[in-house]
């Protein structure tokens, strides 16, 4: 233990509806990318027992919370929003701290958190069911919903609070109790989206949260007969590992994954917009979305001044701790996340592609202690290479040109991933072009690959899901089973 580690607060579990240390007080530190010898705290190193525990109290708490009116549900889910609500700079300011993002974007996703909190708490309002007409005209045929038990959640570090709670909260609206295993590197921000359900009032054990590693809790969780169903967003192995699991012992479980996301800028578009949507589609939160553009792929009539557009407003981002409020782009979230960057980087220029910008560690000595690399800008990228293949999660722009749209949405449609692509043109048959044949599943014109609304279906075709949707009514079909009943008098 050194000093720091001393003076640094302390987060626990979350069991039972009580803060817990893990078994035998093991921990481990969550670290500030911007400066990795600062400690944001001390989070717990947990083991299976502890999550035996927590299942075991969530497994107990769930009859009680399913036989609440929805409505009852809702009221805590409201209040928990309006706890969160108020505690949105606390909140934004632990995840600059320990994943990197900027202040306004960690407060703006805060905020997106509290609406998405509100939005399940209508749900417990809402219709869960239908009436069909019987082939019997005595009885009367309808559909109602069960929750499906016990819920494992298991999230990212790259939306630490939205992620999360837009699976606990529709979970929890439709009478589940929940496991969560957030991602380490976040856990003091999960913490603290932990204290405003707890402050709400939630029943003991409806929801818990168990801090550690992804191959003791997170597989645990996975391989859990008590848990009926696993909700995960993160990397494809573990994504498949996660599934396969489930699969084996019957459970249900949604996927959400990786994505190598297109912006196709036709010769009719708005150069000026379409640069700024790439650089926000592709730089914002260090390129570490999993709808992030990474393919920038542009008809030839454009190539030239699209490009070096885009390497002027580019070098303009300044870099820089992301609670600095002149700061653009913060550090990627953790050492790891950095080196592999780093390393396709350096596989794009191996392959023959031309690194017109950035891709380097800032020369900055206030910089030197943070997992920093400037934003890059690769030209004469082909579809084949491993930086217009693979998902790289960091701040890296591929420029593939091509001959006209035809050209662009097949090279668009070439990778094994499908989540969000989108296309700047003012005409609206390539543009209709684009929607019928891009295989993805969020399609967006004359707009950013990433920005996802709350109230709409989310998720990826081909490998970028498991052809699951989150998010707004689509939760519901995950989060509950359908029941048919058919009674006669
Ligand atoms: N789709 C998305 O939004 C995200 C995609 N990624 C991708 O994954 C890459 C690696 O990032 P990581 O943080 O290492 O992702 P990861 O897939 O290892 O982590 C995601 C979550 O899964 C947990 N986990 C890890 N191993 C597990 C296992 N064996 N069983 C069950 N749960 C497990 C982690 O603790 C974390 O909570 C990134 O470079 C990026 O390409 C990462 C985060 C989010
Ligand atoms: O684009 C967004 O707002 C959501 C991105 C996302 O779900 C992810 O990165 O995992």
């Amino acid at each position: 233990m050194n000093d720091m580690t001393q003076t640094s607060p302390v987060y626990d579990n979350y069991i039972n509806g009580e803060w817990k240390s893990a078994e035998g007080g093991r921990t481990q530190k969550s670290i500030n990318p911007a400066n990795k010898n600062e400690i944001v705290g001390i989070i717990p190193d947990s083991s299976k027992q502890d999550l035996e525990k927590a299942v075991a109290a969530a497994k107990t708490s769930r009859l009680a919370w399913r036989k609440l009116a929805g409505a009852q549900r809702g009221n805590l889910l409201f209040k928990a929003a309006d706890i969160m609500e108020n505690r949105i700079n606390e909140i934004g300011e632990a995840m600059t701290l320990e994943m990197g993002k900027t202040l306004p974007e960690a407060k703006g996703e805060t905020a997106r958190g509290v609406a998405i909190l509100r939005y399940y708490a209508g749900e417990g309002m809402r219709k869960i069911g239908d009436v069909i007409p019987s082939s019997d005209a005595d009885a009367f045929l309808y559909t109602t919903r069960s929750p499906l038990g016990t819920v494992g959640v298991i999230s990212p570090w790259n939306f630490p609070v939205a992620i999360p709670i837009w699976k606990l909260a529709p979970a929890l609206i439709y009478g589940n109790s929940v496991v969560w295993k957030p991602a380490t590197e976040t856990a003091v921000t999960a913490a603290k989206v932990m204290q405003c359900f707890h402050d709400a009032g939630l029943p003991a054990g409806v929801l818990n949260m168990v801090v550690g590693s992804g191959s003791v809790i997170g597989q645990g969780i996975a391989e859990h007969a008590d848990i009926n169903g696993i909700t995960f967003t993160g990397s494809n192995a573990v994504g498949q590992a996660v599934g396969q699991a489930a699969l084996a012992r019957g459970a249900k479980y949604q996927l959400e994954m990786g994505g190598k996301n297109p912006i196709i800028i036709a010769a009719d578009a708005d150069v000026d917009l379409a640069v700024e949507a790439t650089i926000s589609g592709g730089l914002r939160s260090t390129g570490q979305k999993c709808t992030a553009t990474s393919r920038v792929i542009v008809v030839k009539d454009v190539y030239e001044e699209f490009k070096s557009k885009l390497i002027q407003k580019v070098a303009e981002l300044k870099v820089g701790n992301g609670l600095d409020a002149q700061t653009w782009l913060g550090p990627c979230a953790n050492e790891k996340q950095m080196e592999t960057v780093i390393s396709y980087i350096r596989k794009g220029v191996d392959e023959g592609a031309v690194l017109l910008h950035g891709g380097t560690r800032p020369t900055d000595r206030a910089l030197s202690d943070g997992f920093y690399v400037t934003p890059a800008i690769f030209d004469k990228v082909t579809s084949k290479m491993a930086i217009a293949q693979e998902e790289i999660f960091g701040p890296v722009l591929a420029l593939i040109e091509v001959n006209d749209i035809q050209e662009a949405i097949e090279l668009a449609n070439d990778t094994t991933y499908g989540l969000s692509a989108s296309i700047y043109t003012r005409n609206i048959g390539n543009a209709l072009q684009f929607v019928q044949d891009m295989e993805a599943g969020l399609v967006r014109v004359n707009a950013e690959t990433a920005g996802v609304e709350l109230q709409a279906p989310f998720g990826g075709m081909k490998q970028s899901s498991s052809h699951s949707r989150e998010q707004g009514q689509a939760a519901i079909e995950f989060y509950t089973s359908i029941k048919t009943v058919f009674i006669k008098p």
